[in-house]
């Protein structure tokens, strides 16, 4: 590894330098390199002034820039889209003489003095670079008006005092029992009109009168993302919590470059313009590769979670904050995960910062374990209050969990500044949190109330993404003082319950803080602004319904696939796809007849049911259509685990149906995994359900899935039409067991009497895009509108 001083001796003048430049907007490393002898480089007019870091900034000692390019790893993305620089070597002296890599002091100073100007020139030209690109990209995708986002932002939070709501009791589930009826559900079953959920995105050129000129002038006025400028103003803020500025340091330092000189770097201004005028004139020749995905908007992506699978999980939480991550990572960003450390994880490495926060006023130190998985940095936040409550992430008392949360998202904020992923820190320019249901909530607030009220990290967004808004972290209005922030943001989180008065609300206050909001799927965002679906926050999601989407899920092909499946390897399980779906199916369901120590039946319908045991869930409507099932002659397995009466339940069943119906409580990834494939129908008749995923798995693996048509689960469960051979299932309006019974009726039928059109349905929910792919586009568009929001 080339230390910083020997990177740059390596550029000093009087060794025969080389540049080896590296564009990160490309899914793949581009690379290209020039000596500072010729005055033009071939690469130059690919480089398009793009830029990047490396780490691994290992010397090339065998004068091999290629081959040694290779074992660098894209690092920091700063500004808009790219930033520059390096790795660098001298040729042919590097491995040769290791005493002539330092050089005296002086000499080092008056390379760094030169290299400065250098830089300078180059930043303005990035500049440029990236209003042009804005402009571009803004006008192409149809961007939000920075000035009228900047209104409906003040209108939204900036003066907002809180809305008091005709709301919840203080206690979830006396709501859910007491003021949420089923019938409230049935309201549901309409066509919830979906382009109502879309944000109100504004277009630049709905303005005709400004021109191109007035345009960049009023973008570069407000929004100017440079990684530089927060550590400038860190310069002169004493902050205990923001310390550490690895990244801006790190990157003058490398960037002291004395071999570009000044003819060069005009001809790369020219070029880089060239290129951003002929933005669809990419040049895409030779070796190069493809442009990345996510083009002139790849950006630093830091999602926040108290679960992420594999790690952690409780349920779906987790699987979005392990799958969708990668799907950006895929698309060209930067992304970390930051997540409690509640085990020892085998991948993670200690990284050696400590930080010390105060959660009621007691210090509480942190460390960082960190892992690079599948393009993702993973970062994991230990410290003794974490450690070891895997199988209880959501224990304790409500002041426990609370405060747990406080120190989680007062250290995750910092972590783009603390924890240097591949060597160097995030930093906070082109930066977007994503915080996830209230355990994160309290990110967006603590960026706005540390940070940007103070004038830093002016030009990080955060996105709040509700999975489920019946859980909203509730308390009395004294448990503000655990969340430690100035008197006047009580208003942010101090709701009135028509049962209780004032409450104390974390989601309400991240649904406020936050730049944007994302919900799980296009139904429920609909949902979420009825009273019956917002669980008393539909006032506050009805006020920033303008920064709210529906972005309906994907998920893990590499997890959940019948073909590459790991947990249907073993114990006479098979992997499958279209190819054999009838025998792989067959051979899944026997297994899972014998593991389950059912009657091995292949013509009897085995029914499957998946998830925590709980009143959104839907079990008791199960419940009720027992013994109509048990007349059936069907086999039902149910797997959850959650209120104990429900777990009681299920051992019931299996004690009184013995030969039918296994209840297996418990939280055991693979026999989802083998209760998925086995089956040949899944159960979901939740009361609500923001997106679902089990659903979705079982589409996957060609089992057919009979749903409650609410949120998540109407938006992917097309309902089968027999006339046209259409459809992915069955669906039933109404939480209601004679509902599901009916719907039931006809899937069993459709089963026993019509094979051809329930391979159909199998073979279309087979082969329907479920990835992640698909959503991460659409929730890199809100990436890009809430970095353009004021
Ligand atoms: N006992 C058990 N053993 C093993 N695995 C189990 C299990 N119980 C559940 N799981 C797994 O946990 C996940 C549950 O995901 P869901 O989306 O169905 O529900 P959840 O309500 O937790 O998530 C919330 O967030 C997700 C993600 O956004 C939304 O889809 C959803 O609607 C919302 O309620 C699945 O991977 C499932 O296989």
């Amino acid at each position: 590894m080339a230390s910083l001083a020997s990177l740059q001796f390596l550029l000093e003048p009087k060794a025969e330098s080389s540049l080896l430049l590296y564009c990160t907007n490309r899914r793949q490393p581009r690379l290209g390199s020039f000596s500072n002898r010729p005055r033009k480089s071939p690469v130059l007019p690919h480089l398009r002034g793009l830029a990047c870091v490396c780490s691994g900034l290992r010397a090339v000692e065998d004068g091999s820039l290629k081959s040694s390019f290779c074992c660098g790893r894209m690092l920091g993305l700063y500004d808009r889209e790219q930033f520059l620089c390096v790795r660098a070597a001298g040729r042919g002296s590097v491995g040769g003489d290791e005493d002539e890599n330092v050089e005296t002091e002086d000499k080092l100073q008056a390379t760094i003095e030169k290299s400065k100007r250098v830089l300078a020139m180059q930043r303005d030209l990035l500049n440029q670079i990236a209003e042009r690109r804005k402009l571009v990209s803004t006008i192409k995708n149809s961007m939000i008006s920075a000035t009228e986002a900047e209104t409906a932002y003040e209108d939204g939070m900036g003066t907002s005092s809180h809305q008091d709501v005709a709301s919840t009791s203080d206690n979830s589930t006396t709501f859910e029992d007491n003021v949420l009826g089923e019938t409230n559900w049935q309201s549901f079953s309409g066509s919830p009109p979906h382009s109502t959920m879309e944000v109100p995105e504004r277009v630049l050129t709905e303005e005709p009168d400004k021109t191109e000129g007035n345009l960049k002038r009023q973008f570069s006025s407000k929004v100017t993302p440079s990684s530089g400028d927060s550590s400038k103003q860190l310069d002169n803020i004493s902050s205990d919590s923001v310390r550490s500025r690895e990244m801006p340091s790190f990157l003058l330092s490398t960037l002291e470059v004395e071999s570009l000189e000044m003819e060069q770097d005009e001809s790369l201004k020219e070029s880089s313009l060239q290129n951003v005028d002929n933005e669809t004139a990419d040049p895409v020749s030779g070796d190069m590769e493809p442009p990345p995905l996510a083009g002139p908007n790849v950006m630093n992506v830091i999602l926040v979670a108290a679960e992420c699978a594999p790690w952690s999980k409780t349920g779906g939480l987790g699987d979005v904050a392990g799958s969708l991550p990668k799907a950006l990572a895929r698309r060209g960003h930067r992304v970390m995960v930051v997540a409690p450390r509640y085990g020892n994880y085998a991948e993670a490495q200690q990284i050696g910062e400590r930080r010390s926060y105060k959660v009621d006023d007691q210090d509480h130190e942190v460390t960082y374990f960190q892992a690079y998985v599948d393009g993702v940095d993973f970062v994991f936040i230990d410290s003794p209050v974490f450690r070891h409550i895997e199988n209880n992430i959501y224990g304790g008392n409500r002041e426990d969990i609370l405060k747990r949360m406080v120190l989680f998202c007062k250290a995750a904020v910092e972590v783009p500044w603390h924890v240097p992923c591949g060597g160097i820190c995030y930093g906070d320019g082109n930066l977007v949190f994503i915080a996830n249901d209230w355990h994160t909530a309290l990110l967006p607030v603590y960026l706005k109330a540390y940070y940007r009220d103070n004038g830093l990290m002016s030009f990080t967004r955060s996105i709040l993404l509700i999975h489920n808004i019946a859980h909203q972290g509730r308390g009395p209005v004294d448990d503000f003082s655990y969340v430690d922030l100035p008197p006047h943001y009580i208003d942010l989180f101090k709701i009135y319950d028509p049962i209780g008065g004032d409450h104390f609300n974390i989601f309400a206050a991240g649904l406020k803080a936050a730049d944007r909001v994302v919900t799980v799927s296009h139904g429920y965002a609909w949902e979420l602004k009825t009273s019956a679906g917002g669980w008393g926050l539909h006032n506050i999601i009805n006020e920033v319904d303008w920064k709210l989407k529906g972005i309906v899920n994907g998920i893990d092909t590499k997890e959940w696939s019948p073909k590459y499946d790991v947990h249907l390897t073993s114990d006479g399980y098979t992997n499958y796809s279209l190819e054999n779906l009838q025998t792989g199916k067959a051979q899944c369901k026997e297994a899972l007849q014998k593991e389950l120590g059912l009657p091995v039946c292949p013509d009897v319908p085995l029914l499957g049911f998946i998830g925590r045991l709980d009143q959104q869930k839907g079990v008791d409507l199960i419940a009720k259509a027992v013994p109509w099932l048990m007349d059936q002659d069907v086999q039902l397995v149910m797997l959850g685990t959650g209120r104990q009466d429900l777990e009681q339940m299920l051992r019931q069943f299996e004690g009184q149906h013995h030969n039918r119906i296994r209840g297996w409580v418990g939280f055991s990834v693979k026999t989802a995994h083998r209760i998925t494939a086995g089956s040949d129908i899944l159960l979901m008749p939740s009361r609500f359900e923001p997106c679902g995923l089990n659903q979705l798995y079982a589409m996957s693996y060609g089992t057919i899935p009979v749903v409650h048509a609410v949120g998540g689960l109407r938006d992917t469960v097309q309902p089968f039409d027999p006339i046209n051979n259409t459809g992915l299932g069955w669906t039933f309006d109404g939480a209601e067991a004679n509902k599901l019974i009916s719907a039931l009726g006809y899937c069993l039928l459709t089963y026993r009497q019509y094979k051809e059109s329930w391979e159909g349905i199998q073979r279309r929910g087979m082969t329907g895009d479920l990835s992640w792919d698909n959503a991460a586009r659409n929730y890199e568009e809100v990436l890009v509108a809430a970095k353009y929001q004021w």
